[in-house]
């Protein structure tokens, strides 16, 4: 039985008695807290919420109303999907963050938001946004690489929106500061529907440089206790 398989067989195993249209349970979308100025980046986050609905994915996110966050959180809400925002108590006030849809769990600080939100999902994916998206988005990627987790990681790259970064990570390639094999880690697709099929499909190639055991201990734990993807 070939890895890709194997992973997929432990998924569907996980799945409940409910049918389920994807090997994702639940996936984490980080992106801005604001719209953007382009009508695309706000209809590429209802068209993410709607192809998780589709596909019967639930979201975790970092809650709230604002910007893209609120966009895709309502459309997934709308379609009958669980919705999980998890925040911070200091920006729980309504007038910072906005109304949640859905379930809200609140967390001491930011750190254990983003260990939260990534111990919930199966596959994370970030939508165009700002220094809260790309940091979310970088620090998924490094856990990837140290084989802290074996999600798929997909860029929703809305009209180009991060095409600069892909080049700076293709010239890091080439200055010898990301392997090639990393450089893979990422997934990036134009669509909500091309990226999630790719991540349906992404097989992990990354070799642990560390046991998962010893992330394990550290906390960095799936919330079943079932080994990563
Ligand atoms: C005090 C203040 C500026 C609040 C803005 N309100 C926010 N409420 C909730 N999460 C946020 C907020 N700003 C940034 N984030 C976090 O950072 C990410 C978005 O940051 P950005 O807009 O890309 O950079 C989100 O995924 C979220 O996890």
């Amino acid at each position: 039985m070939s890895l890709k398989e194997k992973r997929e067989g432990e998924n569907m195993g996980e799945m409940g008695d409910e049918m389920r249209l994807s090997r994702f349970r639940r996936i984490c979308v980080f992106c801005g807290s604001s719209c953007g100025k382009k009508a695309s980046y706000q209809e590429a986050a209802t068209e993410l919420g709607k192809e998780l609905v589709e596909r019967r994915i639930d979201l975790v996110y970092g809650g709230g109303s604002i910007g893209l966050m609120g966009l895709v959180s309502q459309a997934v809400h709308d379609g009958g999907r669980h919705v999980l925002g998890v925040i911070p108590r200091t920006l729980m006030p309504r007038e910072i963050t906005g109304e949640t849809v859905g379930e809200v769990q609140a967390v001491s600080d930011m750190h254990q938001r983003k260990a939260e939100m990534s111990r919930q999902a199966d596959a994370f994916i970030a939508l165009p946004g700002g220094y809260g998206t790309l940091e979310e988005l970088l620090e998924v990627i490094t856990w990837a690489q140290l084989g802290i987790h074996h999600k798929p990681v997909g860029l929703l790259n809305v009209d180009g929106y991060y095409n600069s970064l892909l080049n700076f990570i293709d010239k890091a390639v080439d200055e010898g500061f990301i392997s090639p094999v990393a450089r893979r880690i990422i997934v990036s697709a134009p669509t909500a529907k091309q990226l999630v099929r790719q991540l349906e499909e992404y097989v992990p190639e990354y070799e642990d440089v560390t046991s998962k055991l010893v992330w394990d201990r550290l906390g960095y734990v799936t919330q079943t206790g079932a080994p990563a993807l």
